[in-house]
């Protein structure tokens, strides 16, 4: 903000509608409010416990509203609030300042959730936080503008950072064009779906030398690196990790592959892969495998 929004502030703080559901907005707004708001803002911006923004368009610049971000009461909390001039309503700007202000926030260290309160009635403002990917965790006593009222509480938690787990897989394709998947063992995760032979990739192996080294202790087959060809790869976000699994083919090895770890093989033909479930992440790989083979 500048102290050059203030006669934009005045005009559209003024109506009852806008001031209503917020904490502070006076009513009837008051000569000189807007430019002590403005004061106020950047004296608590200094002080590092508040930032107040102007909400503007972005094709003309026009001043339309005020979001802000405030130290809420516990610790790693921020508060967001905001309030948009009534010409404005209605045509997504105070989503796209909010999910702005959630974005801002987070790209800070120390918050670990934005939140806001908002008037039970206040359906628009909750549709907002709603589309900005805020989530209802409860009610909370409070009061505004000097009557006791149940607010609800609407929060977003700061994404987590999955890690990219490298698994590399390989499509051994036989004589007769079948591909062989192998169950996975109970007691595993995903158990009971069926996938290519293969595992991650440990600390300073390549993904072929990886593959050669499970193929082994999986299948008992010896296979030489230079026998694996890049094919595709998947890269799917799991719930705890994100997989980025290239997918080799192979056609020569030496041995028949047999279960080392008590999994169950098949030998399938490319456009019979569907009638065994696979891991969601394989799914683009079974399409990509019917069209080549
Ligand atoms: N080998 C292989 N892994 C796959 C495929 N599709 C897929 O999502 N994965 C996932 O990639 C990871 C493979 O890791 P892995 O085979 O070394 O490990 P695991 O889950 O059997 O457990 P482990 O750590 O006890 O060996 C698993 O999370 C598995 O679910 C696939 O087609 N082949």
């Amino acid at each position: 903000m500048t102290p050059a929004d203030a006669p934009a502030i005045t005009a559209l703080a003024a109506s009852w509608e806008v001031a209503r559901y917020t904490q502070r907005i006076p009513h009837p707004y008051p000569a000189g409010a807007a430019e002590a708001f403005i004061a106020q803002a950047a004296a608590d911006r200094a002080a590092g416990h508040a930032e107040v923004f102007a909400v503007t368009r972005r094709d003309d610049g026009t001043f339309i509203g005020n979001i802000g971000l405030e130290q809420g009461d516990r610790e790693g909390e921020l508060e967001v609030g905001y309030w948009l001039g009534m010409p404005y309503w209605g045509q997504g700007f105070a989503t796209e300042a909010v999910k702005g202000a959630i974005r801002h926030a987070f790209s800070f260290e120390v918050p670990r959730i934005v939140f806001a309160e908002v008037h039970p009635d206040n359906v628009a403002s909750c549709r907002v936080l709603e589309r900005a990917g805020m989530v209802e965790t409860g009610r909370v006593q409070t009061r505004l503008r000097g009557t006791p009222v149940e607010t609800v509480r609407y929060e977003i938690a700061r994404p987590v950072a999955l890690p990219t787990l490298l698994v590399a897989a390989v499509a051994l394709v036989d004589a007769d064009g079948r591909v062989l998947i192998a169950e996975r063992p109970p007691g595993k995760s995903m158990a009971g779906l069926w996938e290519f032979p293969g595992g991650k990739v440990q600390p300073g192996e390549t993904p072929e030398a990886a593959l050669v080294r499970e193929l082994g202790e999986e299948l008992g087959i010896d296979t030489a690196e230079r026998c694996l060809a890049p094919l595709t790869f998947a890269s799917h976000r799991y719930e705890s990790f994100h997989l980025l699994m290239p997918l080799f083919i192979c056609r020569n090895w030496r041995g028949t592959p047999t279960p080392q770890e008590g999994q169950r093989l098949a030998w399938v033909r490319a456009n019979r892969l569907r009638d065994y479930p696979m891991p969601p992440a394989d799914e683009p790989l079974v399409a990509m495998l019917r069209d080549l083979l």
